[in-house]
């Protein structure tokens, strides 16, 4: 039986930082205090452990049994503070040690020696007890260089089999600081606190999965220290993208709101222009029009009157559309016929601002090169068509695969998934959204967000701007829509919310 899952978003997105650091840039951090702002490395470490501590006791007050697994490294070192402050406080504590105790070294040593000063006792981790309230996971933090075998991984597949509660330091261990990896197992975390850098891991691959709720501390490290390292990424939320959006001026008129044009429906895939469509008009575009195939143009028409809809049969049908249009997304249902073949073309080398969908990304798969100013929105698989590279090899370094796909491709890239990523060109750092849930893996949901990144830009948004806040602002209608449970979640859920959020109503029920 699976312990209990603190299933909650971010406690607050707005509190935590926005800056991302890899696991080496957090050390580089690290040794700055110490080397060049002359904090003990020591210090560090009793700060780290007892900002976990306050954590532990507000997350569980009543936990009274505390099980604590220590490696041999720092992320041990920060375990053995813990466990010194709860014994302190009457807690019953037992330290179970994986990996030799004369391994452990510097500061890790110092901290061991001070719990064991105060009478705490280390066991060797021969198995987990039969009773706890928590453990804490000090196993592996960012020094994890391998994948986790042996004993270790026995132990943390253990941890992850019992019903009670785990804190992770730092990082669940045996999870990748930098690509949210998991490297052989990893620690299911139900919280984890993290220290002086929040890590890519946290939120990209399995990061969101195995962290758990996310607690985090600078450690009261001079702020100038940061001012050394320019972060790996940006956590963005819709807390903070928000701002990109002006309000509205009161003589506005539709005209002024942009006009999106949507291209794509081929015969049997009509649902994804209308949800790209609604999609559109919830985030604000003044006007939008869909140019999709004859076969089912008046179906469109008369189901949604405030979408205009054109027939397109063929790609001089759309000549007179494109003039009108602000912004251009196609790719929603566009299927790989001649007839969506013959529209792509037509599209794909005009100036407009594009956004770039579904199967208009596999059609650019196939005859590949920059684009005039687009945002390429596609999932893993699409990714990895592009790139010519398998589904996993884009999942397992989400960052590396953002990137590569926008030197390729030139524009912003937004690779969808679990902590969508938003890449733009240099000197920007790319974003990752820390929005959303797993409800939005539902079918539409992608045409939803092409829809939203349209209308954003048609509103005047900068290509990187609008995809940033599109992505934001569909992961919390998603989150929104979510209140009323993540199971059974559908698109027209997420278009459901997008005008609530996008107007500051969050507390307005979908
Ligand atoms: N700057 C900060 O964020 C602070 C970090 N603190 C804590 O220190 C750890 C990082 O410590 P470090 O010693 O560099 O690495 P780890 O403790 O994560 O462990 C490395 C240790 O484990 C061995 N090892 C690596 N991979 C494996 C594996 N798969 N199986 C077994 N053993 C493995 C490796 O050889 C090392 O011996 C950071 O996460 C924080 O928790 C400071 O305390 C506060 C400031
Ligand atoms: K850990």
């Amino acid at each position: 039986m699976r312990r209990a899952r603190l299933n909650r978003p971010l406690p607050d997105g707005g509190r935590l930082p926005h800056a991302l650091y890899r696991a080496e840039q957090v050390r580089r951090l690290d040794r700055l205090a110490i080397e060049r702002f002359g904090v003990p490395g020591i210090e560090l470490m009793n700060r780290a452990g007892a900002v976990a501590y306050r954590v532990l006791r507000a997350r569980w007050p009543n936990a009274r049994r505390l099980t604590i697994l220590a490696g041999t490294g720092n992320n041990g070192g920060d375990g053995y503070v813990v466990a010194r402050l709860a014994r302190a406080d009457g807690l019953d504590v037992r330290l179970l040690q994986l990996g030799e105790v004369d391994r452990v070294r510097g500061e890790a040593a110092l901290s061991l020696a001070a719990y064991r000063d105060a009478g705490g006792i280390i066991e060797d981790c021969l198995g987990l007890p039969r009773e706890t309230d928590l453990y804490v996971d000090a196993l592996l933090g960012t020094g994890l260089e391998r994948p986790v075998a042996g004993r270790w991984a026995g132990a943390i597949t253990a941890l992850n089999a019992q019903r009670a509660p785990v804190l992770a330091l730092d990082i669940p261990s045996g999870l990748h600081a930098d690509t949210g990896r998991v490297l052989g197992v990893a620690v299911r975390a139900s919280a984890t606190v993290s220290f002086i850098g929040l890590k890519p891991g946290l939120f990209v691959g399995a990061g969101a999965e195995y962290r758990g709720e996310l607690h985090f501390s600078a450690l009261d490290v001079p702020a100038q220290v940061y001012a050394s390292e320019i972060p790996a990424a940006a956590r963005i939320d819709w807390a903070r993208e928000s701002r990109l959006l002006a309000p509205r001026s009161r003589m506005a008129h539709k005209g002024d709101c942009g006009h999106v044009l949507v291209v794509g429906g081929a015969p049997g895939m009509s649902g994804a222009v209308r949800l790209a469509g609604e999609s559109a008009l919830r985030a604000g575009a003044g006007l939008v029009t869909i140019a999709t195939h004859p076969r089912h143009a008046d179906w469109l028409n008369l189901d949604r009157p405030e979408l205009m809809v054109s027939a397109v049969a063929h790609p001089d049908d759309l000549e007179a559309l494109i003039e009108r249009a602000d912004v251009i997304a196609i790719g929603p249902g566009l299927g790989r016929t001649d007839w969506g073949r013959g529209l792509w073309a037509r599209v794909r080398t005009r100036p407009h601002p594009l956004v770039v969908d579904a199967d208009a990304l596999n059609l650019l798969a196939e005859s590949p090169g920059p684009g005039p100013d687009w945002v390429l929105t596609p999932h893993p698989g699409e990714a990895a068509r592009l790139l010519g590279v398998t589904t996993a090899e884009i999942e397992s370094d989400r960052l590396a695969g953002a990137q590569r796909l926008q030197t390729r491709f030139g524009g912003v890239v937004v690779l969808k998934g679990a902590g969508s990523i938003v890449h733009g060109p240099a000197p920007r750092v790319p974003a990752v959204c820390s929005d959303g849930n797993p409800g939005m893996a539902t079918a539409g949901a992608g045409d939803v967000l092409t829809g939203v990144i349209a209308a954003l830009r048609a509103q005047g948004l900068e290509a990187e701007d609008a995809a940033r806040a599109g992505v934001c602002l569909h992961a919390a209608a998603g989150d929104h829509a979510a209140r009323a449970g993540e199971r059974g979640l559908i698109a027209t859920d997420i278009i459901a919310s997008l005008r609530a959020l996008s107007n500051g109503l969050t507390e307005v029920d979908p």
